[in-house]
């Protein structure tokens, strides 16, 4: 039930890897930061990793009368959380379906559970253009979607799979917010300088060339990887390090648009 959410935002990228759930998370904790309602629904059936970013894995979800509820992170209601990983036994219980189960299975998600009043919800996706996609994709058709944001590294392996990412998404016709380029250059835990291990730049010459916004651009920053598996912000726990920077001007973006 999307009735009570405002704006519904999508994660996407073809390629595996490159930090759609650790940008997910992080966007939807910023959102939280700056006062808004949230949601994070995860729909990468198989390889769902938004219960372990947030430290949420061995959370239960019950049914009530009007459907699943979501997990809620504090007392107050402000993050809703939902993904298969709360519904397998075990955390290494592989996901072995074809494309009808899982296109049931997101349908649930965006049906059946019980969202409650949300600003926002963010839907973190598995990479590619397959069955997941096309069924939010779908489903979208009949809620407030304010379209995708586009995760990618710098490479051009990554960037090849993200410009087949952004066609789909043109032929699908979902808006293009903008893209994210992450694990540009690594920044030193000891002096905080940024080094450039592989190229750079790869996002904003993507953006510039099919001609959608350059939200930002995140460095391999370790401290952040360090934050997985808990719900702090790195707005919160690195208010000035360069991806908070990112983070605040994204969601400023973002609030604009909504
Ligand atoms: N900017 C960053 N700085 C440091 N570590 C990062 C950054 N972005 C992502 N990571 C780390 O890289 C790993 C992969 O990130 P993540 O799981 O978010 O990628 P993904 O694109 O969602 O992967 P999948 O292929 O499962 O969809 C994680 O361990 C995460 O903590």
């Amino acid at each position: 039930m999307l009735d009570k959410v405002k704006n519904v935002i999508i994660v996407l990228s073809g390629k595996g890897g490159v930090g759609k759930s650790t940008v997910s998370t992080q966007l939807a904790l910023a959102l939280r930061h700056s006062g808004h309602k949230v949601g994070l629904l995860d729909i990468d059936l198989c390889g769902p990793s938004v219960p372990f970013l947030l430290g949420l894995e061995g959370s239960n979800i019950y049914q009530c009368d009007e459907g699943w509820v979501p997990i809620y992170t504090d007392a107050s209601k402000t993050l809703a959380v939902m993904s298969i990983g709360f519904l397998l036994k075990n955390r290494t219980d592989p996901v072995i379906w074809r494309g009808p189960k899982k296109t049931m299975m997101i349908r649930q998600f965006l049906t059946d559970v019980k969202w409650e009043e949300l600003d926002y919800l963010i839907i973190d996706t598995p990479p590619g253009t397959s069955d997941e996609h096309i069924t939010v994709m779908e489903c979208m058709r009949e809620v407030p979607c304010n379209g995708a944001i586009i995760v990618t590294t710098p490479q051009s392996v990554a960037l090849d799979d993200v410009r087949k990412e952004i066609t789909f998404c043109k032929k699908t016709g979902i808006k293009l917010l903008g893209i994210v380029e992450n694990m540009s250059g690594f920044v030193c835990p000891n002096c905080t300088n940024c080094t450039n291990i592989f190229s750079s730049n790869g996002g904003v010459e993507l953006a510039h060339l099919v001609q959608i916004p350059h939200l930002g651009t995140l460095p391999i920053d370790p401290r952040v990887g360090v934050l997985a598996g808990s719900t702090a912000s790195v707005l919160d726990e690195l208010p000035d390090s360069p991806t908070a920077q990112v983070l605040r001007g994204i969601v400023q973006h973002l609030v604009a648009l909504t």
